[in-house]
């Protein structure tokens, strides 16, 4: 596939007005993070587990979050509950494997959530990505130990096992969906150095998939909006408590022209 910049243009313009409400189950750290983000973009997000209202919840919602940073066993039910029912109403699921790797908890969790209810998006760093694939691969909690490109057979894989979209971010994004492949060269690597930039890539999928049916084109998208937005912001103030503040306020007024000019693909 190759990435038009005007139609990551298309998709932000249909988030800003359609401002679609996107359902998150999310860690503690990120919340408030995500949060953020996905109204800076134009969305609007909602941080809601609980067993008792998730179904509820997925049902008016446009997308559905999951994320697996801060588990334990309240949020796996609530995990289980959204997904089934986004599953049954067709809604699109995007699903980040934090820490995958480091303990047999979010493995096995992991595991049984994507088999269950398989998702549209899996998005992960390169350590998480290998090993939900199942291979052996070490990580440092939740940061990757590895570069992306050494989880492209990994998610070929998963791509293949689930019929997701499969994206591992870090220096180079990739983005694959069975055989295809697109990959994206924007960003900073000061991104790694603030936490939850990986979920706010997740969540800002789920932007796009609610307002793009083509659940590859839409992750790449996001990915390509994640990295222009990193990359300016990085320029304005290159410290890590500036580059969050600064992320929010460039992704509120991202323009067609900074797509069009930093655009970086790389296949
Ligand atoms: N060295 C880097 N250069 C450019 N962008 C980066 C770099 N490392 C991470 N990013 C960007 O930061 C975001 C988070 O990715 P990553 O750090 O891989 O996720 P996680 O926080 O889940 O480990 C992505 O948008 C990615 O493109
Ligand atoms: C630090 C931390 N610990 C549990 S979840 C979490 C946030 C991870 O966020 P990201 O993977 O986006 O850096
Ligand atoms: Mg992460």
């Amino acid at each position: 596939m190759q990435l038009n910049p005007h139609q990551i243009w298309r998709d932000i313009q249909a988030i800003r007005s359609a401002q679609p409400l996107i359902h998150n189950i999310t860690n503690f750290v990120v919340m408030n993070t995500t949060a953020n983000a996905l109204l800076a973009i134009g969305a609007s997000p909602a941080m809601v587990h609980a067993t008792e209202e998730v179904e509820e919840f997925v049902s008016i919602s446009q997308a559905l979050v999951v994320n697996i940073g801060t588990l334990d066993t309240n949020f796996v039910g609530g995990m289980e509950l959204a997904m089934k029912q986004a599953h049954k109403l067709n809604k699109p699921i995007v699903f980040d494997p934090v820490g995958v790797g480091a303990t047999s908890y979010r493995n096995k969790i992991s595991t049984q959530l994507i088999q269950a209810t398989p998702p549209s998006v899996i998005r992960g760093n390169a350590s998480e990505i290998m090993a939900l694939a199942g291979l052996d691969a070490q990580t440092k909690g939740v940061d990757s130990i590895y570069g992306s490109e050494s989880a492209l057979n990994a998610a070929y894989f998963l791509s293949k096992k689930y019929n997701s979209t499969v994206v591992i971010s870090g220096a180079t994004d990739f983005i694959i969906h069975q055989d295809n492949m697109v990959s994206t060269a924007n960003g900073h690597p000061l991104m790694s150095k603030v936490t939850g930039m990986g979920c706010t890539a997740t969540a800002l999928i789920g932007a796009f998939v609610a307002v793009n049916p083509n659940y590859f084109e839409a992750a790449a998208h996001a990915m390509a909006v994640m990295g222009i937005s990193g990359e300016i912001a990085a320029e304005k103030n290159p410290y890590p408590g500036s580059l969050q503040v600064n992320f929010l306020d460039t992704l509120h007024k991202l323009t067609g022209d900074d797509i069009l000019y930093r655009l970086q693909v790389t296949s």
